[in-house]
């Protein structure tokens, strides 16, 4: 059994692993830390865990005493210390927060204005795009899990910038998310009768995933790429919707398109490319580890456009959080990950 540990146990992505861990056979949660909740049992902060999980929130140094596998499910610019003591002792270390998802300290600098505080640790991550860095996570020690915006457009993208089908070096994205999107904490625009009712951009031109996600697409198509990142929230509690926008090379059709992504993804379990005709929708992802990937053509333009869904909480966090875990340990990647989404 894999003793897990997490820090930072007391928020949305941290109470989302162990919902999914509970479910795993081969997992051990060994010890859940908070800052704020240490001593209280878990089912004081989320109810539905009572009667099944009924452990006490400890501290960080108890998680990373006793775990072997550490979570960090923290605000930005907090999991380097903790990653480098799980280096030093030889434990495996999954971020789903931010700082280990940049190549270059100049744009974490420049997006997040934190420095690094142990740069060498920085050459052990891996980025944690389970589908595409599948062979490097499995010797990974120190993964930075995608964010949720990143994780829905990279995997909608993938088979068109690897097979160098795009027009052009940049790609508009209109992004949709549910509020647990942004944690916990309450902002002014997560006040309910803000955002009841309503829909709105935020962070235009100015979101901290735009260099994440420009690095991952230029990492697949060799080549500069650069997007125009609008991301919108959206008033439900889980889920993105990613709707992406490119021009497809003259010499390819869209039948060819079709098909380069069927093949892409026909091993994949968690990514589905949806029939033509049909349209990803939020609802028959939620609660799951799939991304669901729709295509539709502008034949007008020879226009290509990708609607690829995802759960933010599961296959934008603690979803594929896990599903590196189970590479790294060489376990089956879909152990404790199998739901399916509600019907209806
Ligand atoms: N929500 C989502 O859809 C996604 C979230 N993420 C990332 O995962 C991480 C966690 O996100 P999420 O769970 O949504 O956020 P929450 O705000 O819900 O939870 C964060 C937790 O971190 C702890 N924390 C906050 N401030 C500090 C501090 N100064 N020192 C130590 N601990 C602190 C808090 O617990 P306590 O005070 O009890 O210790 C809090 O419960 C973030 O990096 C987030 O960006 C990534 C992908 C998707
Ligand atoms: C709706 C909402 O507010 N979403 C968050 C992003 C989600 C997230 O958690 O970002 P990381 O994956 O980088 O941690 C935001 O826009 O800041």
């Amino acid at each position: 059994m894999i003793k897990v540990g997490i820090i930072g146990a007391s928020g949305y992505a941290g109470a989302e692993l162990y919902r999914l861990l509970l479910g795993h056979k081969d997992v051990n949660i060994i010890a859940i830390s908070s800052q704020s909740y240490e001593g209280k049992m878990i089912s004081d902060l989320y109810p539905s865990f009572y009667g099944r999980f009924d452990m006490m929130l400890t501290n960080d140094q108890e998680v990373l005493e006793n775990a072997e596998m550490i979570f960090a499910s923290l605000p930005h610019g907090l999991s380097e210390k903790y990653a480098k003591v799980c280096d030093e002792k030889g434990k495996k270390f999954i971020d789903l927060g931010a700082d280990f998802r940049l190549d270059h300290e100049k744009d974490y600098q420049q997006w997040y204005l934190h420095d690094y505080q142990y740069p060498d640790l920085h050459e052990k991550q891996v980025y944690g795009l389970s589908e595409v860095n599948r062979e490097q996570i499995k010797k990974a020690t120190i993964i930075g899990n995608p964010g949720c915006y990143p994780t829905s457009i990279t995997l909608g993208l993938y088979p068109l910038l690897k097979h160098h089908i795009q027009k052009d070096e940049k790609i508009i994205i209109d992004s949709k998310s549910g509020t647990t999107g942004a944690g916990k904490s309450l902002t002014e625009d997560t006040h309910f009768p803000k955002c009841n009712e309503s829909f709105h951009p935020y962070k235009i031109a100015s979101h901290r995933h735009t260099p994440e996600i420009e690095q991952e697409l230029s990492k697949m198509a060799h080549q500069n790429i650069e997007v125009v990142f609008t991301p919108h929230l959206l008033p439900v509690n889980r889920g993105i919707i990613s709707t992406i926008y490119v021009s497809l090379k003259d010499s390819v059709s869209w039948e060819a398109v079709y098909d380069i992504y069927q093949k892409t993804y026909q091993d994949e379990y968690f990514v589905r490319v949806l029939p033509t005709g049909k349209v990803a929708d939020l609802k028959f992802v939620q609660y799951s580890n799939f991304c669901d990937i729709s295509l539709h053509y502008d034949a007008r333009y020879h226009q290509l456009i990708i609607v690829s869904t995802i759960d933010n909480m599961v296959k934008g966090a603690a979803g594929q959080a896990i599903q590196n875990m189970n590479l790294m340990y060489d376990l089956d990647e879909k152990e404790g990950l199998m739901m399916i989404p509600a019907s209806f």
